[in-house]
């Protein structure tokens, strides 16, 4: 049986098995690969490279609705967010398209020793390795920086979404990239590790869990390669006694909901300061219950399935846990009964650090809810975590919110709104949250060779 398949998480209908790549499929594909890092294509001008990106860009405009509903069926994500996760990959293939040249201009270093300057080259083929939850924009944040630079790609996608990862390749062969700029593999992880050993591989990004990624940051170590990993998050969602409640409850709301909660920048552990707790738990209770679950494809819809049967019943172990050593259920805390993969909006209070959840990322619709007394507390609180990606601060003192900002220790910051990305901002974290930078001007330079050039004076 193949361990590509296409089902449907909203009523478990299998869609389509896809046929995995054997040994001698993934052989000519970095064999195609590597002969076109060793092109004109690769090393020549960078125009050509940019009218593809644009190309791609807009096709994925004129095919929007078809790409959306791709994966809606494919991962459950609500047709609308789906709309919004295509739209962002067209902004990131358009950004590219109109400022890679301008980032990778060489870069003057004043120097005694002569005339210097850094200037900007592909490092070779790169092995992306990508997960389910925003089943475009995941290969985007890599496509669009490495062809811009000249660096081809084989990736290998999340098993459960192998029609977003079938058509996305045919956009950018349609949008004019050259066989080997952009392969995908329906290939097991025994297949990624032995890409990663080949000397013709250079780096490899990966998006994913912890697991995923120590194992393949184990193997790119091992080899020598570059890697880039973008993994979990425990973002917290902080509400200052001065900030706007109602604001801060809508955007929490969306900021748990959205993507059913599989979101590695979605608010997971609420910190309220004591003089608002109450009444925010309260609205925040009553909006995140009244939640409307459905088919991710109706419009009225409000929150989908999780992305799999696997992926409900994690979340099904890990709130019973939680509850078990001492955490309150405020409201939802059970799957939902009948097909498709549904769990219901939840929140947990009472976690105490000596409760498993109290270090966990819950990936699906479970808010946890923590109460403190001051600014310190909160950024204490915020810091005592094994993951450092993102987060949010409401307060209407925007000093207070920068000094917020500055002392949380994650990769990215939002005050007064929910995290959220664009592709002219970079993307990543620190601590079990990874390494690296994707988007952006840092981005693109990841798998660049920053090559210094002195001539003598
Ligand atoms: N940082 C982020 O944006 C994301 C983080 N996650 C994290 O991952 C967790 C589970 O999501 P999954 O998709 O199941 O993540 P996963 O880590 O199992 O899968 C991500 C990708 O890595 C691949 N993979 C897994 N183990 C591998 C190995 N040993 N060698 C090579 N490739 C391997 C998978 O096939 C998939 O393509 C979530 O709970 C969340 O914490 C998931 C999605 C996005
Ligand atoms: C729109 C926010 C993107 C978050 C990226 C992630 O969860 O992998």
């Amino acid at each position: 049986m193949s361990s590509y398949q296409s089902i449907n998480p909203a009523n478990n209908q299998l869609l389509k098995s896809w046929p995995s790549h054997d040994e001698a499929a993934v052989s000519h594909a970095l064999d195609v690969a590597d002969r076109l890092f060793h092109s004109s294509w690769s090393k020549g001008e960078i125009q050509p490279r940019l009218q593809v990106l644009k190309k791609l860009a807009d096709l994925i405009d004129s095919r929007a609705e078809e790409l959306a509903t791709i994966a809606s069926k494919e991962m459950g994500k609500l047709i609308g967010q789906s709309r919004g996760e295509v739209k962002i990959c067209s902004q990131i293939a358009r950004y590219y398209a109109e400022n890679a040249e301008r980032i990778l201009q060489p870069q003057s270093y004043p120097s005694e020793l002569g005339e210097a300057w850094v200037e900007y080259h592909p490092i070779g083929v790169l092995v992306a390795v990508e997960p389910w939850n925003f089943p475009y924009y995941q290969l985007m944040r890599v496509l669009a920086p490495n062809l811009a630079l000249g660096n081809p790609v084989l990736a290998k996608h999340a098993n459960i979404v192998p029609h977003c990862a079938d058509v996305f390749e045919k956009l950018v062969r349609e949008a004019g990239a050259p066989e080997g700029a952009w392969t995908n593999l329906f290939i097991s992880t025994d297949q990624v590790a032995d890409l990663i050993a080949d000397d013709r591989v250079q780096g490899v990004a990966l998006t994913g869990s912890e697991r995923a990624g120590s194992a393949v940051a184990e193997q790119a170590g091992k080899h020598l390669k570059k890697s880039t990993l973008e993994l979990g998050g425990n973002d917290v969602f902080v509400v200052l006694d001065d900030a706007d409640l109602d604001e801060a409850v809508r955007q929490g709301v969306q900021a748990r909901l959205s993507n059913c909660g599989q979101v590695c920048t979605a608010a997971k552990r609420f910190i309220l300061h004591e003089k608002i707790a109450d009444r925010f738990i309260s609205q925040f209770s009553a909006a995140l219950s009244s939640a409307t679950l459905g088919d991710p494809l109706d419009e009225k819809t409000t929150l989908g399935p999780l992305s799999s049967a696997d992926a409900r019943d994690r979340l099904v172990k890990q709130v019973d846990e939680a509850v078990t050593h001492g955490a309150k259920l405020v409201t939802g805390g059970k799957a939902v009964e009948g097909a498709g993969c549904f769990y219901q909006p939840t929140i947990l209070t009472g976690i105490t650090p000596d409760n498993p959840a109290y270090y966990q990322e819950f990936f699906g619709p479970v808010a946890q809810i923590y109460v403190v007394g001051d600014d310190n507390a909160a950024v204490a609180l915020a810091n005592d975590s094994h993951y450092g990606l993102g987060g949010s601060v409401w307060t209407r003192d925007t000093a207070r919110g920068r000094k917020l900002a500055s002392a949380i220790e994650t990769g990215m910051v939002f005050i007064n709104s929910q995290s959220d990305t664009s592709a002219e901002l970079p993307f990543g974290g620190v601590k079990r949250s990874g390494y690296g930078r994707e988007l952006s001007d840092l981005g693109i330079k990841e798998f660049a060779n920053q090559k210094l050039v002195v001539v003598a004076g």
